[in-house]
């Protein structure tokens, strides 16, 4: 029985292929009854507006049965084809099992979101992002970057999210938080064109405004209730690699680097990190990374102390969620309540850091330095 699910995409329709609902529905690991569910929610899907999540279910599955895309790239004009084509090839370095993983995981956001009943929904992944996938399954709160043709690049609406998916994710009833990436980045950190639009009320405010949102993005891993853990499955950048050192447990896979560029921006450090870094590592080694834009390794990263643990590009996932299911079964209250005791005796301490931070930063992004590398960036595109 193979049934199809069909959406309207500009003006044409699009069949998700092969999408049988007893044999691929067991193989992708859904049930019948979630893509019955999705099929419906497909159909009425409002909060899609650039076709992002439908592009995004076809090109999981090419790649969950097909692996990587090797077909010819169409051509410019043919506009269907090439948007099917260009979300297939951003996936070129999600394994074919992290694509059924994710996969599924979309169906049943897509579910829970707006559809009918399924067995216990939880409330907090009924909020549809724009940029985050959000599920919560076996104890577990997945926020998932999911940009992943730019990298992972944090918008200023994405970090509204991000808070807005913290927030939840603490009161909700999973027992662990978790954070990570789609496609081959974990994160590219601050996304430059954040800087980069003519800001109404001016240059200040924008600084301000961004001041303002940063601080209340750090507040939330700094006031997070549960244990925090970041599954970092490719390179890491910026404020994504500096709030590391405000999650509990940091995995790594071989292959992901934590890079913090920020005198090369004409910026300074944030996330915590000024404070952090060097209680972690030392000064010496902070320095590196926080002035010097030293790049490190998983392994470089797991000697730090930032990485807690580093595994074989080829297991990273299996092994990391097999670990953290488990975990996911410890009693809640007593996770909890032991991460408070842990992190209690700093957060008055990692608040004066943030607002200190920013302070500091909304300086720098008014400085002719910080202008000037964010305009080297766009026009020479310099590998960092
Ligand atoms: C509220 C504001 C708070 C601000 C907090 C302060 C935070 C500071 C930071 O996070 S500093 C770190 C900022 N990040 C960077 O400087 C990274 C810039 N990007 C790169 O160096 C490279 O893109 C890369 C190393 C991440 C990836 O290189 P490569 O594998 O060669 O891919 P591409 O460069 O082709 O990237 C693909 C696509 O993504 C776009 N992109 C990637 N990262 C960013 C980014 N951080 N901001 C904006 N755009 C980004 C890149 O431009 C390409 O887009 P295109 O396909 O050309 O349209």
């Amino acid at each position: 029985c193979t049934r199809r699910l069909a959406f309207t995409f500009p003006s044409q329709v699009f069949r998700i292929p092969g999408v049988q609902l007893h044999t691929t529905g067991a193989l992708m690991g859904a049930s019948v009854e979630d893509f019955n569910n999705a099929k419906a929610q497909l159909g009425t899907l409002k909060k899609d507006p650039g076709n992002h999540v439908k592009l995004k279910i076809y090109a999981l599955f090419k790649q969950a049965t097909q692996g990587p895309c090797n077909t010819p790239k169409p051509g410019m004009l043919d506009f269907v084809n090439k948007a099917k084509w260009d979300a297939w090839k951003s996936l070129e370095s999600v394994s074919q099992e992290e694509a059924r993983q994710q996969y599924v995981d979309l169906i049943k956001s897509l579910v829970s979101a707006e559809g009918p009943a399924v067995a216990t929904p939880p409330p907090e992944s009924a909020q549809a992002f724009q940029s985050l996938l959000v599920t919560t399954e076996d104890g577990i709160t997945t926020i998932r970057f999911n940009r992943p043709e730019k990298k992972n690049a944090i918008t200023l609406d994405m970090y509204k999210e991000l808070i807005d998916a913290l927030h939840h994710a603490g009161k909700d009833d999973s027992v662990i938080t978790v954070m990570t990436g789609s496609g081959d980045f974990y994160c590219s950190g601050n996304d430059l064109n954040n800087f980069t639009g003519i800001p109404q009320g001016g240059i200040e405010k924008m600084a301000k405004d961004s001041g303002e949102l940063l601080k209340h993005y750090v507040k939330a891993y700094i006031d997070f209730p549960k244990p925090l853990i970041a599954v970092v499955n490719g390179p890491a950048l910026g404020v994504s690699v500096t709030v590391l050192g405000l999650f509990d447990v940091v995995y790594a896979t071989e292959s992901a680097t934590f890079h913090t560029p920020f005198s090369q921006l004409g910026q300074s450090p944030e996330g915590c990190s000024s404070y952090t870094f060097p209680k972690i590592m030392g000064n010496a080694k902070a320095s590196e990374m926080l002035l010097f834009n030293k790049k490190v390794t998983a392994t470089e990263a797991c000697n730090l102390g930032l990485v807690t643990e580093v595994f074989p590009d080829g297991s990273f996932q299996s092994e990391v969620w097999t670990r953290l299911k488990a975990y996911a079964k410890l009693p809640p209250k007593s996770l909890a309540l032991s991460k408070q005791l842990i992190r209690s005796k700093e957060k008055e301490k990692l608040h004066a850091v943030n607002d200190a931070e920013v302070e500091r930063l909304i300086e720098r992004w008014l400085s002719d330095e910080c202008m000037q590398a964010i305009m080297n960036f766009f026009q020479a595109k310099p590998k960092l």
